[in-house]
């Protein structure tokens, strides 16, 4: 947050829209505003364009876009860059890597480590969480690939969710597979999604859906073939953007703001949840047998 606060003071709007001013009417990227960052390592590839106002961001972490402490901080401030640009009105989710959207929250960072990492890493995780469930742009995620846990989670907070028509991708909230336990506010942006009884089901057993389940139940609104993913994300984008901003903003935050003051109100006693919980011998050892069994399986 530190980072965020220094970011918002240093880099107001007006070196944002300066240093895109020189692509004006065509594609801006930010690497350029990013890389004079010291902290940015580039996980996170947005373009913005200009002229249709809509940014599509890229998650490129090899090798499956885990979500670890650095991702989660250049993904938070990535997002809250766009969120005050008022030139820009919606947001494409979507990986640079074919076939892994995201898999999720990084296993290493919740193994071997201190309570102060943490508590450090969960908060990194609510704020990407309050971030993209709150946020005043259209979102759409372009899932391209499979995508567990997180990284199901990342694509539920978004606005609508297209999905390559694969059934060897797979979605949704396994987090009892590796013996530990979706939080309340993973549950809550799921039942907002495919209802309770869906849910319970789904978080007992630890679910992944391939996409043409994850569409029968309602997890991805769309499915389409890999190679119009982003096309489709694109149009369905303009109809969305058709809607004035105002009323579609204000019925996104009627509807969604009882979960997000949910976590709000109980942020730091579920960084301390989380630590517990983590912390405990027998949840470090699941954890590490799920690693090694990742390792090992090829
Ligand atoms: C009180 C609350 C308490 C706790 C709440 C915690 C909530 C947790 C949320 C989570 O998101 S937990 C993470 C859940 N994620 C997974 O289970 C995904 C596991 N990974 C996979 O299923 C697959 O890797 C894949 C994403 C489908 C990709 O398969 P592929 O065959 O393409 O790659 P491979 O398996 O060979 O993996 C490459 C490489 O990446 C490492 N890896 C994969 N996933 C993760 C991960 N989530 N974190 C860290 N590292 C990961 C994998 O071990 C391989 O490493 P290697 O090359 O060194 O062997």
């Amino acid at each position: 947050m530190a980072a965020l606060a220094v970011l918002r003071s240093s880099a107001p709007a007006r070196l944002l829209s300066g240093s895109f001013s020189v692509h004006r009417g065509g594609l801006a990227s930010w690497q350029h505003y990013q890389s004079r960052r010291p902290f940015s390592n580039n996980k996170i590839l947005v373009e913005l364009n200009e002229s249709t106002g809509v940014a599509v961001m890229k998650m490129k972490s090899p090798p499956v876009n885990s979500l670890s402490l650095d991702f989660l901080t250049e993904f938070s401030i990535s997002l809250e860059k766009l969120e005050i640009d008022r030139g820009c009105r919606g947001l494409i989710l979507t990986s640079a890597f074919p076939k892994i959207f995201s898999a999720g929250l990084d296993i290493t960072e919740m193994c071997g480590k201190s309570a102060e990492h943490y508590a450090a890493f969960w908060k990194a995780v609510q704020e990407m969480w309050l971030k993209l469930y709150g946020s005043n742009m259209v979102t759409i995620a372009a899932v391209n690939g499979s995508s567990p846990a997180g990284g199901c989670l990342m694509a539920m907070c978004c606005d609508y969710r297209i999905m390559a028509d694969n059934p060897k991708f797979a979605i949704g909230l396994n987090e009892t597979q590796l013996g530990i336990v979706a939080p309340f506010w993973f549950k809550d942006t799921m039942i907002n999604i495919v209802g309770n009884r869906v849910t319970e089901q789904s978080l007992q057993l630890g679910q992944m859906y391939s996409a043409p389940e994850a569409h029968k139940i309602g997890l991805v609104d769309l499915l389409v073939p890999e190679d119009k993913v982003q096309s489709t994300a694109a149009a369905v984008m303009t109809q969305w953007l058709s809607i004035p901003d105002h009323a579609r903003q204000l019925t996104k935050s009627m509807m969604r703001k009882p979960t997000i003051d949910r976590l709000v109100k109980q942020q730091e006693a579920d960084i301390n949840n989380f630590v517990s919980f983590i912390t405990r011998d027998s949840i470090q050892k699941s954890l590490q047998v799920y690693l090694d069994r990742l390792k090992q399986k090829k």
